[in-house]
C-alpha cells in the first residue's frame, strides 16, 4: 500500500443526475504536484471540493495521513489550504484586515509585519490599506495567494490559481509552487493555463 500522505481511492461523484467521474483513485506524495486537467464542466472543481473535504463523494474515500478526512476535517484542515474560485475576501476590509482575520481564525493573531512583507512579496506594497472592493481582479487573487504564504501548510489545493493574474502574476505563482515542492510541499491544481512547474509534476486527466 502507498504511503503518500494524501491517497483517495474509489471516488464517485454525481451532481444533478450527471455521473462526472467513477472508480477515482489518486495517491500524492511530498515534493508533487498533481495538475487535474479537463474541458468545462469535466468535474475539475468538484474533484478539488471532494478531496479538500468541503462535499462528500458518492462512493470513495479520502485519507489524509491514513485517516479519513470524513472523519478527521479539523486536523486536515490545520495542513491543507483551500483556494477556490473566488479570493473569498470581505469587500469593506483591505488586504492588510482581511489577512489578519483569515490568520486569527486558523493559527492565532497574526503580526502586521508579517502579513505586509506577504502583501509586498505578491505585489501588493502600497495596497495593503485599500479596501477589497477598491482592487482589481488581479489583485484581490494576489491577495487571496498571501495565504499561501502566510499559512505555511503541506498541502495546497487550487481551484484556477491563475484566474484574474497577470503575466507576472502567472509567474509568481509558478516560483511559489516550485518553492513549495521544493521543500516536500504538496499541491493539487485545476488550471486551463499550460504551466511549466519545475519539479515532480503529473496529471490526470478528467475528460
Ligand atoms: N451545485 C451544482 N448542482 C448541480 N450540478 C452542478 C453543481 N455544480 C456543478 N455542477 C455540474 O457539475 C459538472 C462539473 O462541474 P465542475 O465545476 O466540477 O466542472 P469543472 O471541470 O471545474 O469546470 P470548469 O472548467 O468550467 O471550471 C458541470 O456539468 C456542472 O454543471
Amino acid at each position: 500500500m502507498s504511503d503518500a500522505p494524501l491517497r483517495a481511492a474509489g471516488l464517485e461523484c454525481i451532481r444533478g443526475d450527471r455521473l462526472l467521474f467513477s472508480g477515482l483513485n489518486l495517491n500524492l506524495s511530498p515534493s508533487q504536484l498533481l495538475q487535474v486537467e479537463g474541458a468545462n464542466g469535466a468535474g475539475k472543481t468538484s474533484l478539488l471540493r471532494v478531496l479538500a473535504g468541503l462535499s462528500r463523494p458518492a462512493e470513495g474515500e479520502v485519507l489524509w495521513r491514513g485517516l479519513d478526512i470524513q472523519h478527521n476535517r479539523a486536523a486536515y484542515f490545520t495542513e491543507m489550504v483551500y483556494m477556490g474560485h473566488a479570493p473569498g475576501l470581505k469587500a469593506e476590509l483591505s488586504p492588510l484586515e482581511n489577512l489578519k482575520v483569515s490568520a486569527a481564525l486558523r493559527e492565532g493573531p497574526a503580526d502586521d509585519a508579517r502579513i505586509e512583507a506577504a502583501l509586498t512579496r505578491v505585489g501588493l506594497g502600497g495596497f495593503e490599506d485599500v479596501p477589497a472592493r477598491g482592487l482589481s481582479a488581479g489583485q484581490k487573487q494576489r491577495t487571496a495567494l498571501c495565504r499561501l504564504l502566510l499559512n505555511p501548510v503541506p498541502l495546497w489545493i487550487l481551484d484556477e490559481p491563475f484566474t484574474a493574474l497577470d503575466v507576472r502574476g502567472i509567474t509568481l505563482v509558478r516560483e511559489l509552487l516550485e518553492a513549495h515542492l521544493a521543500e516536500g510541499g504538496m499541491a493539487l491544481m485545476t488550471s486551463h493555463h499550460a504551466l511549466e512547474v519545475r519539479g515532480d509534476c503529473r496529471s490526470l486527466n478528467l475528460s
